[in-house]
């Protein structure tokens, strides 16, 4: 199997490890609500993206995590061309991708590929597999002459555990986790630098979730890949992430290493969503610490004023309303050197531990058998920095 061919890198040489392979910067995707049918007239905009900025380094994992409706895959499909923003910047090696057109636009879109939620909807049940993980060189024919196609696929086939026998064959003669093979096959074709996958187990079984997500941590030391991966609740993204980014209505609440984020949130929506993760355990589960968040998430065609999540929040105050909180680190935490200094964006960051130590497994045994334990904290002691506790707790 040529596996060197099928892993040269389509951009050269480039940023080296753990230097910014993506930047995005203050991106905005607002959707016009329009009224009207001949003649349309805009009367709103759902804000789905509103302000988000971050780095993908070169070889990391970044998860994004959110609940529904809070702009994951709106992000996802401005990072790969899929969405034009409103506003902001996606700079790739440097150079901002979000004004380039023609040429210039389809060799970056080469290097940043998607691969998609549900496999059961997002390949074509009229082609075969071949014709599916063979489509991107009919746009890039560049990196797989028509004579050369078929071996490539039956190449990317077997990279991806599947039968190279199976090329004639079509998506409903696979099981889910083997049409997300097809859907990965597919992303590797033109041998990007960057994946985006969107909620890419989301729809598998357990089982099968931990197997997806092994194979594409082993793709991407093979193929020197840099992944975000978008999945709406943190124990997905837990194995595989080296960073987390966490979102809340179009905006970044926190963002920090898998261990800033799990052991040490000091966002209370993180808090929220840490504590909401299911524990197989049931002593644990018995004795967790739950924050209920009450109320729905509010519309993004109308976002509250200041920090969105104030609406939600047990710590909300006047400020809250008035200011909206930067994504930085917060003042308590600056002179620290602990894990609690990085970016979160609240005007009342305290770091408070969600999850139990005694329940974490040993490194290496959590997520990938998919029985990972991530439990409320027991006495859900809340480490605070200098200054009172500020609002009534209305949680538990
Ligand atoms: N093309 C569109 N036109 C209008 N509104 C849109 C469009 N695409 C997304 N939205 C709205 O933008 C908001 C964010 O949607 P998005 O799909 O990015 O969220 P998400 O976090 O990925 O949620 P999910 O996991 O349910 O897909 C939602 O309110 C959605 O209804």
């Amino acid at each position: 199997m040529a596996r060197d061919e099928a892993s040269g890198a389509a951009a050269g040489a480039g940023p080296a490890p753990g230097e910014p392979l993506l930047e995005i910067r203050d991106l905005v995707k607002h959707f016009p609500l329009t009224r009207g049918v001949l003649f349309k007239k805009q009367i709103g905009a759902v804000k789905a993206v509103d302000g988000v900025s971050f780095d993908l380094r070169k070889g990391e994992t970044l998860g994004i995590v959110g609940e529904s409706g809070c702009g994951k895959s709106t992000v996802a499909k401005l990072l790969v061309g899929l969405e034009r923003p409103t506003a902001g910047q996606i700079r790739y090696r440097g150079e901002d991708i979000t004004r380039l057109s023609g040429r210039a636009m389809k060799a970056v879109r080469r290097n940043i590929q998607m691969v998609f939620q549900d496999p059961y909807t997002s390949l074509n049940p009229r082609m075969t597999v071949g014709d599916i993980v063979g489509e991107p060189y009919e746009i890039h024919p560049e990196v797989a002459p028509k004579g050369d196609r078929r071996r490539k696929v039956q190449e990317l086939l077997d990279v991806v555990g599947l039968n190279p026998e199976y090329i004639n064959r079509y998506p409903h003669q696979f099981s889910g986790g083997q049409r997300q093979r097809i859907g990965i096959a597919r992303g590797l074709a033109l041998r990007p630098e960057i994946i985006v996958a969107d909620e890419p187990v989301s729809a598998l079984d357990v089982s099968v979730q931990a197997q997806v997500v092994n194979l594409l941590e082993q793709l991407q030391d093979e193929f020197d890949l840099s992944y975000v991966f978008i999945a709406h609740d943190l124990s997905v993204v837990r194995h595989i992430s080296d960073r987390i980014a966490v979102m809340y209505l179009g905006r970044l609440a926190e963002i920090g290493t898998e261990e800033q984020i799990y052991d040490h949130p000091t966002h209370p929506y993180t808090q929220a969503l840490l504590s909401a993760v299911p524990v197989p355990d049931p002593d644990s589960r018995a004795s967790r610490d739950r924050i209920l968040l009450t109320g729905d998430v509010p519309s993004p065609a109308s976002p509250p004023s200041g920090c969105r999540f104030r609406t939600r929040c047990w710590k909300a105050r006047d400020l809250c309303a008035e200011v909206v909180p930067p994504l930085e680190v917060p003042p308590p935490f600056r002179e620290s050197t602990g894990p609690a200094r990085h970016p979160s964006a609240c005007h009342f960051a305290h770091e408070r531990q969600v999850v139990r130590d005694e329940d974490r497994l040993p490194d290496g045994e959590d997520g990938a058998d998919g029985e990972e334990r991530l439990p409320g904290g027991e006495d859900g002691e809340e480490r605070l920095p200098d200054g009172p506790e500020p609002g009534p707790v209305a949680h538990r």
